[in-house]
């Protein structure tokens, strides 16, 4: 990166473990494409929180209020989300569905990791679902985020052999690793001005990616 070039800030939005964090703060260690500004959480409780600490990056939580409408919610999280100044947001577990009106204001600039082959299994409990199913794969997607749950242009998957004797837990052990590998993929190629959503698809170094993302080599 020449000198006049702008570090991209990232922004990660948690609500558990934090390992997916994890691989993307050790992945900007050499500060060459992107810096974790911030976590923000919406559960005061999550181990990701530690992990930010640990690296002496800046927290936030925006815990849900009794009764709050999804709107208002949205509305506290996008000001925390706006004190950080981020070029590029990213959910990491986040476990809250986000209302249109804050997805558009960050549309381009937010991308999320689903545990699942998307489009197949949107939503929660991927992988048992994968089990039920009697899949022999399964895997993870990482995508860019617009208002329709887990529906955005895909940039990256991962695929997992789905074993017999496998439990939902097996099965989210080999998908995280996987992710571990293919977010820091996906957030350094945004970093660096290579992977972009224009139109409603992903662009790779000026290619259009299919409906399934970049095929890893
Ligand atoms: N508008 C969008 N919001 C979010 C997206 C998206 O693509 N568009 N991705 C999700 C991440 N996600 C799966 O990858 C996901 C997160 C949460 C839920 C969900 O049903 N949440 C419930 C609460 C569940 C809980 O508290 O355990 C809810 O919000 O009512 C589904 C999918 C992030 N947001
Ligand atoms: N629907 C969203 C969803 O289920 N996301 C999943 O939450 C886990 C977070 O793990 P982490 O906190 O260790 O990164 C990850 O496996 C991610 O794919």
């Amino acid at each position: 990166m020449d000198s006049e070039q702008k570090n991209c800030r990232i922004l990660v939005l948690i609500s558990g473990s934090g390992s997916n964090l994890q691989a993307i703060i050790d992945s900007c260690d050499d500060h060459l494409h992107g810096e974790v500004v911030g976590v923000i959480s919406n559960k005061p409780d999550a181990y990701g929180l530690i992990r930010a600490h640990n690296h002496e990056i800046d927290t936030s939580c925006v815990i849900a209020r009794k009764g709050e409408e999804r709107n208002e919610y949205d509305a506290r999280l996008k000001v925390a989300i706006d004190r950080y100044q981020p070029d590029l947001i990213v959910l990491a577990g986040f476990m809250r569905i986000l209302t249109p009106e804050l997805v558009n204001a960050y549309l381009g600039k937010m991308v999320n990791i689903h545990p699942s082959l998307l489009p197949k299994y949107p939503g929660l409990d991927t992988h048992q679902r994968a089990i039920d199913a009697g899949d022999n794969e399964h895997g993870a997607s990482v995508h860019f985020v617009i208002p329709e749950l887990d529906a955005g242009p895909i940039a990256l998957q991962a695929k997992v052999p789905v074993y017999r004797e496998d439990t939902a837990e097996d099965l989210a052990q080999r998908v995280h690793q996987q992710e571990h590998a293919i977010y820091p993929m996906v957030v350094k190629w945004i970093c660096q001005k290579r992977l972009i959503m224009k139109n409603g698809q992903c662009y790779l170094d000026g290619e259009s990616l299919g409906e399934q993302g970049h095929a890893p080599d």
